[in-house]
């Protein structure tokens, strides 16, 4: 085993969500008593990286201290990334992005040949509103095959979550590292620099990127105090630094969209120690403790939603992060599968592994869907008819192979080009609901002036057309 991996297999982490964490990799690094002395422990820079306005109330208020070799201000000046890739959007308009109401899904991406790195693998499927004004969200998509070499990613925009469908994820942040698998999931937050090394090559995956607020737990309403995501299973990075020289260093930094490149001498994973409860989080999604009807009826998806961003409207979501895990359905008299819908919110979908209860084929793993507001959906015709035809005795059932997630936004979606013009859109995606026929029973011929059961199960005339 190479000396990384088994560095990478036994990483601590410190565990909570948004705790205020200390952690010092070298013991005494942490000044005591005050985040600016004269002079810091060992000769190192103190610096602050704010995650919410000064003035943002206590609760909101989001912001870290690192204790590093260096300060981050110690570069050449930013330049236009030369290749600037050219599918990251921030700010969606009719420029760079369509509005469609129709029902979209893509197979999934094949890993790329030429070496490509996270950065280059990351495209923009989809999104709304600007980071610009701080309000809005993107849905992103990657497919790389190598580490970030000599580089480390910046995003000035907005907050990373990041959902890897295929090969891990080793992530150097200035907090320290992380290890994380698929069936986990990241969270890095704005500004913060990181590097993706894969480990296992080929990687896959999905991102959702807020603008302007950060993600929450839930709130638990009549769960109560215990249920969905525990807070203790959330893990944090320790300190970890490097401070060896490391000429041509680059930063990629992701502002507006656009990308810009800064060259240093120095790594900026030398950060000796920090403190503050803003930092990269990562969260097994097998931790998650799913709710579900226990005896009839569909519950909404948003009973298994483990993180969550606000708006200023109560109840009303930037973002959720909504998953659909293994899981016991026991419900009686009742069709499982989720319910035939139009949403006010927009729901993009991917899938981790095995098979979505909605449909039966043609959503893979590795692929996505994206249904906007007021867009009909839900299951496909196979999935309708097994259903129905195993009728009411099918008793409890686990759903063992499957875990699909939802981004679900209130704010309308528009889809890229690159994606509505790719190879990998199902143009035939609608056929899946096409075969869905009429079950009614009622009979023609008997409506004018025949005697039918009405809701109370008495006998009623319908009027006739002269009436
Ligand atoms: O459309 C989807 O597949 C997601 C979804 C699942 C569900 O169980 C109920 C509503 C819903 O939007
Ligand atoms: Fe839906």
């Amino acid at each position: 085993m190479m000396e990384e991996e088994k560095e990478y297999l036994k990483l601590n982490y410190l565990s909570g969500f948004g705790n205020h964490f200390s952690s010092e990799a070298l013991a005494g690094a942490l000044p005591q008593g005050q985040n600016s002395p004269l002079i810091c422990p060992f000769g190192l820079y103190a610096e602050q990286l704010s995650g919410s306005s000064f003035t943002s109330p206590r609760k909101l208020n989001q912001n870290s201290w690192f204790y590093r070799v260096k300060p981050s201000v110690t570069h050449e000046p930013f330049k236009p990334r030369v290749p600037n890739h050219g599918k990251l959007v921030s700010e969606f308009n009719q420029s760079n992005s369509s509005a469609t109401p129709t029902q979209l899904r893509w197979k999934p991406a094949e890993i790329p040949q030429s070496p490509t790195d996270f950065i280059d693998g990351l495209y923009t499927m989809c999104g709304a509103g600007s980071s610009y004004l701080r309000h809005g969200f993107a849905v992103h998509m990657y497919t790389a095959n190598k580490s970030m070499d000599d580089c480390a990613f910046c995003n000035a925009d907005g907050d990373f979550l990041v959902v890897p469908q295929k090969g891990r994820l080793w992530i150097t942040t200035e907090c320290g590292k992380l290890q994380v698998s698929p069936g986990e999931i990241v969270v890095i937050p704005q500004g913060f620099r990181f590097s993706i090394d894969l480990p296992d090559g080929p990687s896959r995956g999905y991102v959702s990127e807020i603008f302007g607020t950060h993600f929450q737990l839930p709130d638990l309403g009549p769960i109560g105090a215990n249920g969905l995501a525990s807070a203790r299973d959330f893990l944090v990075p320790v300190a970890w630094f490097d401070h060896s020289p490391r000429p041509g260093f680059t930063i990629v930094q992701k502002f507006g969209g656009e990308l810009f490149t800064a060259k240093q001498d120095f790594s900026p994973f030398n950060v000796v120690a920090w403190h503050g409860n803003y930092a990269p989080y990562k969260y097994d999604l097998k931790k998650f403790c799913p709710y579900n009807t226990v005896l009839f009826d569909h519950s909404d998806p948003s009973i298994n939603t483990v993180l969550t961003s606000p708006t200023d409207k109560p109840g009303v979501a930037l973002l959720d992060f909504v998953i659909f895990p293994p899981r016991w359905l026991v419900a009686e008299h009742t069709f499982r599968p989720p319910y035939y819908h139009r949403n006010c919110m927009s729901e993009f979908m991917g899938l981790i592994n095995g098979v979505y209860e909605a449909k039966s084929d043609g959503f893979l793993p590795g692929g996505a869907s994206l249904h906007s507001c007021m867009t009909p959906h839900g299951p496909d015709t196979k999935t309708f008819e097994t259903t129905i035809s195993l009728g009411n005795e099918v008793g409890p059932r686990r759903m063992g192979d499957t875990l699909a997630f939802m981004f679900e936004s209130s704010v309308i979606t528009r889809a890229c080009p690159w994606a509505l013009d790719s190879p990998l859109m199902d143009q035939n995606y609608y056929q899946c609901w096409i075969g869905l026929k009429s079950h009614f029973t009622y009979e023609v011929e008997k409506q004018a002036g025949e005697e039918i059961p009405n809701g109370d199960g008495k006998k009623e005339s319908l009027p006739s057309a002269a009436d």
